[in-house]
């Protein structure tokens, strides 16, 4: 059945949900989620380690089950919805893409850091020679000025990106800079331009309306805003809104709203919130999938998470760089332990 979309979303709870959940995803949990997308006419519907394709491991988080047998189940049964991979390169290999295209996958995201654009070439080009649909996504897109991200997504345009995507990983930006940087891009390239927004400052939503207005065309959502820090734009809530303007996204709005409440709620451990450390993450401009990490390290090192993240944002650590975060919670502990001592010995 062909649907008529004005523009095409994609979920990514069965992704970007992985890092809220430690990436605890079983193929039961995929299986019931994938079918019901495809039942609401979803699309597309990413699934992968929410690092993307090979990101199990100590330092990102190791997966409960093998991300192909995840994405094999999300294939057979999503029906005429599209599953999509994100790929991250230095984490996610070309034999890694070529195996999920093998399982039936139809589109790639290949995700860097905003500056890091040159990084996708290979990727880019290996999954448009696999017949993918191919997107460039430029994470934690608040960090860099407008002509830099302009830059570097032409240079994806130029690999071969079909579209190229703006990321609030952080959740950090505010509408006035989402449109500028909507606006830049569309004047810049002639490919499609997407947003993926993160909810931390609680703007994921008023973030993809300003990007729809700017004509961003494909657009991420997660369901009961099952993604990383405080989740991502809601999808259903999304797909309501989108309606009641006119914009059609080809997407059952009630089989939708059924899949959030009846199969993704019961997956979550607590319901979606803008916590006092999801806050931070936008506040500070820090990824929203260190929420999980830095919540650990203030564990062990009695620590407030905040005061974590806060510094994780001032001195700018980015994807991949999650060693970091145990490393300054150390120190953090060391300074708080110093001026204990310190105070000790000045008043006994
Ligand atoms: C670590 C990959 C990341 O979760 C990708 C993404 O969704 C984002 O940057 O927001
Ligand atoms: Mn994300």
């Amino acid at each position: 059945m062909s649907m008529e979309r004005d523009l095409f979303i994609t979920e990514v709870a069965l992704r970007d949900g992985s890092h809220a959940i430690a990436h605890q995803f079983t193929v039961e949990q995929v299986t019931r989620v994938a079918r019901a997308l495809g039942e609401a006419h979803v699309p597309y519907i990413e699934v992968s380690h929410g690092d993307g394709l090979g990101g199990s491991s100590l330092q990102y988080g190791l997966s409960r089950t093998n991300e192909m047998e995840l994405i094999e189940a999300a294939v057979s049964v999503s029906g005429e919805s599209k599953v999509a991979v994100l790929v991250l390169p230095g984490i996610g290999t070309v034999r890694e893409l070529k195996e999920a295209a093998k399982l039936g996958v139809k589109m790639a995201r290949i995700a860097t850091h905003v500056t890091e654009a040159d990084v996708s070439a290979q990727h880019i080009q290996t999954a448009r020679e696999l017949g993918l649909e191919t997107v460039g996504f430029l994470m934690m897109a608040h960090m860099a000025p407008v002509e830099k991200l302009v830059e570097q997504a032409a240079l994806m345009e130029s690999c071969g990106a079909e579209t190229v995507y703006i990321v609030d990983s952080a959740g950090a930006l505010l509408p006035h800079q989402v449109r500028e940087r909507v606006r830049a891009l569309r004047q810049r390239l002639r490919v499609h331009v997407g947003f993926h927004g993160h909810n931390n400052l609680s703007l994921a939503m008023a973030n993809t309306l300003a990007a729809i207005e700017e004509g961003a065309t494909r657009i991420d959502g997660s369901m009961r805003c099952l993604g990383a820090g405080a989740g991502n734009t809601q999808t259903e809530v999304l797909v309501a809104v989108l309606e009641k303007l006119g914009i059609k996204t080809g997407i059952d709005v009630y089989k939708l709203m059924d899949a959030a409440e009846e199969i993704v709620a019961p997956i979550l451990a607590a319901p979606q919130e803008i916590t006092r450390d999801s806050l931070v993450l936008g506040y500070a401009g820090v990824y929203s999938s260190f929420l999980l990490h830095a919540r650990r390290a203030a564990q062990t090192f009695s620590l407030d998470s905040r005061d974590i993240l806060m510094e994780v944002g001032r001195r700018k650590v980015v994807g991949g760089q999650e060693d970091m975060i145990v490393d300054i919670a150390a120190e953090l502990a060391r300074q708080k332990t110093g001026a204990a001592v310190n105070q000790e010995e000045r008043y006994g």
